[in-house]
């Protein structure tokens, strides 16, 4: 208690009551700091909010301040980011500029216009290199191969892989050893799957296909990731790795050089056996084509340049077919009667054949595949809508203007969004989102006509088109083909199919399907129309 009679008390009283002065004072300041930096706060919320709002109005995306359009665009990976990116480039009439946060690198001009597409890849080809940016990221997995090169590196690959790629043997190698691996591996897979009545994911099966036989063409080799059992390849596995890796640019893929350098060293011995022995049969594989071929001195390529192509060709030609493929079976799953026509047309072509057997199993002759124009008008049809290649991208050279008025400069980036161009009115008009072959034939007889390569992107165009084009289109139809004539391909129900944020574009969880096997009688019916 106090006692009012003791000074000691009362100076502890008033020095008491000081302090207690002083601490309300001081309590008070640390107050209204705090209120002077929640005032500061908030002042700076409604400011990067009014900001926001108003750049909202001006550029279709809100412009963060230090952060650009970066929370946006974090707001679209959570969701399909081709749909996010589709709906702004729809809502901008086909291009938009990006902006990143201040430290990063990621300014871009987005388009999806067809006449930035001709200018960029044909007209200005030589100001739209795919430039330093890329090389940097993906250097590590694809080196100096065509996929990465610019310039005369490129343009001299280019020209060897195109005399190879029109070459009579090399349509005779891609020909036989597809015609192998669908009827000794790809068939009795399915077959199994059918006796045992499992459901099975047809992307898997089909990426082995084209892996297989990326392989056999690009180095004459079968790694035999198709069989029954379907067995882990560590090849295949350490591919896949270092492409994922390569996206993520955590890359040091060792593995697939050591691999890729025993295959080639394998071949370099079978080369220079092949000299001494002349019996033996002579290749027509790419890899034996280019330890064939010199550079502009005359040299020999080194064999790090020739690891690089066949590291660049197996990207090109591994996943591409199988992806469209996939995506192709999704669609047709809810569109039967596109399946009805296509195995009409099938069997219509077959029905033609002056020595029909038809207790004979089905083997599709070249030319028939050719024939057949609705498949390829629906393998298209499936392509614009879920094209392998959803975005790709370029580096402005020297400053320059878009034909749409988009001013650029010198070493801007281009990004030229595929997939979002196949969801354009104002390309494909207002059934754009629909899935209709029939947008692909002309005439009475309804032949296949190919659209403008700006217009239907999925292949590239101008002097970088896609090399295997021609060939991509022969290996689809004949696997397509040859399934369809033996099988409904039935997805599981519950199936979730979401493309997956790659270089290629999977179906994230895969395509689970059941094989139902086509009756003999459906056959007869359209065989006899
Ligand atoms: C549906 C299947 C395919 C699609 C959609 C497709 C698409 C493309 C695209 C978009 C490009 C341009 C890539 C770029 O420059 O960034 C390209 C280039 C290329 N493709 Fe394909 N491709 C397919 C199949 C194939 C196959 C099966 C092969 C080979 C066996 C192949 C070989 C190439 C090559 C060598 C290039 C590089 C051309 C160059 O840069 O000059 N493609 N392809």
């Amino acid at each position: 208690m106090i006692n009012p009679s003791n000074n000691d008390n009362l100076t502890s009283l008033s020095s008491s009551s000081d302090d207690v002065a002083r601490n309300f004072i001081s309590r008070g300041l640390i107050f209204l700091q705090d209120i002077q930096i929640l005032e500061l706060l908030l002042a700076l919320l409604v400011f990067v909010a009014i900001h926001s709002l108003r750049q909202k109005k001006h550029c279709g995306l809100p412009v963060w301040p230090f952060l650009g359009m970066l929370p946006s665009l974090v707001s679209g990976l959570q969701g399909n980011m081709y749909e996010w990116i589709s709906d702004i480039l729809c809502d901008r009439n086909g291009t938009f500029e990006f902006k990143g946060p201040w430290f990063s690198s990621l300014n871009c001009v987005v388009t999806a216009d067809p006449r930035n597409l001709e200018h960029l890849l044909k007209t200005k080809f030589p100001n739209y290199p795919k430039g330093q940016y890329f090389r940097d990221t993906v250097g590590d997995l694809l080196g100096g191969g065509i996929f990465n090169a610019d310039d005369e590196k490129w343009h001299r690959q280019r020209k060897t892989a195109s005399i190879e790629f029109h070459s009579t043997k090399f349509r005779q190698l891609t020909t036989e050893s597809l015609l192998e691996l669908v009827h000794s591996r790809l068939l009795p897979v399915l077959e199994n799957a059918v006796n045992n009545s499992t459901a099975i994911d047809i992307q898997d099966i089909l990426l082995r296909l084209t892996f297989d036989n990326v392989c056999m063409i690009a180095f004459g080799v079968d790694p035999g990731c198709l069989r029954p059992g379907l067995p882990d390849i560590p090849f295949a596995r350490a591919f896949e790795d270092a492409t994922e890796a390569t996206l993520l640019r955590f890359v040091t893929p060792t593995c697939i050089w050591k691999a890729m350098r025993k295959c080639h060293k394998d071949k370099k011995k079978e080369l220079s056996m092949q000299s001494e022995d002349d019996s033996m049969k002579q290749r027509s594989d790419l890899l034996t084509v280019f330890m064939g071929s010199k550079d502009e001195n005359g040299n020999r390529f080194s064999d790090r340049f020739l690891r690089d192509i066949c590291v660049n060709f197996i990207l090109a030609g591994r996943d591409t077919s199988s992806v469209a493929m996939s995506w192709f079976f999704w669609l047709l799953d809810s569109h039967p009667t596109v399946e009805e026509k296509i195995v009409s047309e099938i069997c219509k072509i077959i029905g033609e054949r002056e020595d029909l057997n038809t207790k004979a199993p089905i083997v599709f002759r070249p030319e028939e595949i050719k024939k057949m124009d609705y498949l390829q008008a629906a393998l298209s049809e499936a392509l614009r809508l879920y094209p392998s290649v959803p975005v790709d991208h370029k580096e402005v050279v020297e400053d320059d203007i878009f034909p749409d008025g988009t001013v650029l400069k010198k070493g801007t980036k281009v990004i030229y969004a595929i997939y979002a161009m196949g969801r354009m009115e104002a390309i494909w008009g207002s059934d754009c989102r629909e899935f209709k072959p029939e947008r692909w034939l002309r005439g009475v007889d309804g032949r296949f006509m190919s659209e403008s390569a700006y217009k239907f992107t999925a292949f590239n165009g101008g002097p970088r088109l896609c090399l295997g084009k021609d060939f991509a289109y022969y290996q689809m139809k004949s696997v397509v083909a040859s399934i369809l004539c033996r099988y409904h391909v039935k997805v599981v129900k519950d199936q979730v199919v979401v493309p997956k944020l790659a270089l290629t574009m999977y179906m994230k969880h895969g395509l689970k399907v059941n094989l139902v096997k086509r009756e003999e009688s459906e056959l007869q019916k359209y065989l006899h129309v």
